[in-house]
């Protein structure tokens, strides 16, 4: 065992304490704290560490909302203050885009999020056993195979868990996915928008009983069940088929002045409040253009928030349901100048990029790829607005972009309180 002062924040919210100047990453361990730990894997360049017993503790450490947080590993700043964790996250921006695009200028103070607790509008829970062989829902244990039943989750919106646990209560008597047979329940996933919640359950090629079917419907505010049948090992997480079983096939959302629409394989942001204050800060931040294209667009929201900013905008997302959502979301809210075209959005930008004048990209955690980098490096774009998840390849990817462009403004907002996950929008302009 060794003792070690946590001297700073790593990227993924561990604690970093050094040992014989090697960088030691320890979960669940905070800043200024004092811990006795063990290392479990050591590499040329660092090693990762458990932590044993908590010497000193941090004044930023808490103790009281959830008795699961270690073993889940959903949520690994749940230990930590909520000043302190978006301390944290500004902190990890700041680092990033020192590190990997040399920028040091001021970032601005992250947005905290009004409802640190309870803001999940989504949930994607494997299946499992529970002591007494009864189906629920759950999650595996940190860095293991193990399952572990939930029993309630503080990070999901209300309507969620209520549902979640009248859905546990009805399909307590059928049977886990079996790998060999590929039948059974696999994952129950929840989008709650509105206090509306569409269900979707995960199986293998069995039917989901009526009795089921019936049963999940008269659960109060359940709008919409769906069945996706999932028997491949891909990482996705439904299958190609997808079946309606009740009530609408979208679910409905109110996003300030816009309603939009969302089929299950749809994707949306997870904190639909903070969403909301960061489209309205993208608008804000977006100047009059000819053209601008969104790349990422999903649903079309982005697109219809700054639709007034420009003659003509188009948006670009590679989910065919998400673009019949966008597409049907700009008839519905009577937007004519705005249009969605289905593909990949370096592919598709790239036969474009002499038209747009501003361009919107928000992409997955991976960023932009090297082609989309170079067709905006070649593009007639003056103002690039990049919303990033993942400080590490934002930061990369801002490096790459800095040969024509450079930095105006750095924004961090809060949208995954009780996570080290932070969403940042940066605002660049043509050198
Ligand atoms: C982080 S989400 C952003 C969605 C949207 N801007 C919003 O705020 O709801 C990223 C989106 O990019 C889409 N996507 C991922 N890779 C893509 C690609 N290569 N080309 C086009 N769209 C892609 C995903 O399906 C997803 O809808």
């Amino acid at each position: 065992m060794t003792k070690a002062t946590i001297k700073k924040w790593g990227i993924n919210g561990e604690g970093i304490a050094y040992v014989n100047r090697k960088c030691i990453f320890i979960p669940g361990t905070i800043p200024q704290e004092q811990v006795e730990f063990h290392i479990v894997e050591e590499k040329e360049k660092y090693g990762m560490g458990k932590v044993d017993k908590i010497l000193v503790e941090s004044k930023d450490r808490r103790h009281e909302i959830c008795k699961d947080w270690d073993t889940c590993g959903g949520c690994s700043l749940m230990c930590v203050q909520y000043k302190a964790q978006c301390r944290m996250k500004e902190e990890i921006v700041k680092e990033s885009l020192a590190k990997y695009a040399n920028y040091r200028n001021k970032i601005k103070h992250i947005i905290k999020n009004p409802d640190p607790l309870a803001y999940r509008n989504s949930c994607k829970l494997p299946f499992g056993y529970n002591k007494d062989h009864k189906l629920c829902t759950g999650m595996y244990k940190r860095d293991s195979n193990e399952f572990v039943k939930m029993d309630r989750c503080f990070t999901h919106a209300k309507q969620i868990e209520n549902v979640r646990i009248e859905i546990e209560k009805i399909v307590q008597d059928e049977k886990l996915y079996d790998k060999k047979l590929k039948r059974g329940y696999r994952t129950l996933v929840l989008k709650e928008f509105d206090g509306k919640i569409q269900v979707i359950f995960v199986t293998g090629n069995n039917a989901v009983p009526k009795r089921i079917v019936d049963a999940c419907s008269e659960i109060e505010n359940v709008v919409s069940i769906w069945q996706s049948v999932k028997t491949d090992t891909n990482v996705e997480i439904f299958g190609d088929v997808m079946i309606h079983l009740y009530g609408t096939k979208c679910i409905e959302m109110t996003l300030k002045d816009y309603s939009l629409s969302l089929l299950p394989k749809s994707f949306f942001q997870l904190n639909t409040k903070q969403a909301i204050q960061m489209y309205e800060y993208v608008r804000e931040i977006t100047p009059q253009s000819k053209c601008i294209v969104e790349a990422y667009s999903g649903i079309g929201a982005i697109s219809l928030f700054v639709h007034d900013k420009a003659k003509q905008v188009i948006g670009i997302e590679y989910i065919k349901d998400a673009v019949e959502n966008a597409k049907e979301n700009a008839i519905k809210n009577k937007i004519d100048n705005v249009s969605f075209v289905q593909g990949d959005a370096a592919e598709i930008f790239n036969k474009m990029n002499t038209k747009a004048d501003t361009l919107i990209v928000d992409p997955p955690r991976t960023g932009l790829k090297e082609k989309m980098i170079r067709s905006i490096l070649h593009s007639n774009v003056k103002t690039l607005i990049y919303i990033s998840c993942n400080p590490s390849t934002l930061a990369k990817d801002l490096k790459d972009l800095s040969k024509k462009y450079f930095i105006n403004s750095v924004q961090p907002f809060d949208l995954f309180s009780q996570t080290s996950h932070v969403e940042t929008v940066v605002l660049l302009s043509r050198a």
